[in-house]
């Protein structure tokens, strides 16, 4: 699904990262970890299309990136949801108008989608704040709403950069149920994280596989974590 072949990334300096060669599979369940600056949010970039390789080949449900135009990025995006570190809200927007934009933008937002937007912010338990501007939001309703923009669009993968980084313990393991039930949904999920009890807490729920950016490289952690 989403296929690294020898890949590496620049912002033109030294390659921040080299030799990936990854395979990301259908309904798979993926941790991402490594220092902070190690490079999480650029590997998460690339794998939404956001950046493109410097070097290497890189394959999103099949297309190589580099041949994406556009329409075949916006296409991309319907597939991928993304659940961004700073969230990305529109402030002067509710909750609701916000966990919706992607459903405007694709041209997708009949009565049934509507349905959906309702069963969608209940299901991440802001059914009473869908009114809301996204400023009046605490910490874990910010991060459950960027969880439900993301999903509102069905896509088949979500990629959440840090998604349990400004709330509590409690918190975190509400967001990472939701993101488990999505993978029993059949979603693949990569979640970037520097909480490793994040991580052992998953693990017990969940085959999941630890990415760890190290010497700028990514590669698959030993079963030590
Ligand atoms: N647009 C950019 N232009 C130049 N350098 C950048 C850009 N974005 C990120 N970097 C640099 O690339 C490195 C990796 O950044 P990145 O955000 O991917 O790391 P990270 O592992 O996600 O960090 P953190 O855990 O702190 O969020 C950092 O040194 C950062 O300063």
């Amino acid at each position: 699904m989403i296929s690294f072949d020898n890949v590496a990334y620049s912002y033109g300096g030294g390659a921040l990262l080299t030799d990936i060669t990854l395979d990301l599979a259908p309904g798979s369940f993926h941790f991402l970890t490594g220092p902070s600056g190690a490079g999480k949010t650029t590997f998460l970039k690339l794998c939404y299309a956001a950046l493109t390789p410097t070097a290497g080949d890189l394959r999103l449900f099949e297309q190589p990136v580099t041949g994406l135009d556009r329409d075949g990025v916006a296409h991309l995006r319907r597939r991928i949801g993304v659940v961004h570190q700073d969230c990305q809200f529109l402030d002067h927007l509710s909750v609701a108008e916000n966990v919706a934009l992607p459903l405007t933008v694709a041209g997708m937002d009949g009565a049934a989608a509507r349905r959906d937007l309702d069963e969608l912010l209940g299901w991440v338990g802001l059914g009473h704040r869908r009114d809301a501007r996204p400023p009046e939001l605490s910490g874990g309703e910010r991060q459950r709403a960027a969880l439900a923009r993301a999903v509102i669009v069905s896509p088949d993968a979500i990629l959440a950069d840090e998604p349990t980084g400004n709330v509590d313990w409690d918190m975190s393991q509400r967001l990472l149920t939701l993101l488990l039930e999505l993978n029993r949904m059949g979603r693949a999920v990569m979640i970037a994280t520097h909480d490793l009890s994040l991580i052992r807490a998953a693990k017990s729920q969940v085959q999941a596989r630890v990415l760890r950016i190290a010497n700028r490289q990514v590669q698959v952690a030993g079963a030590d974590l």
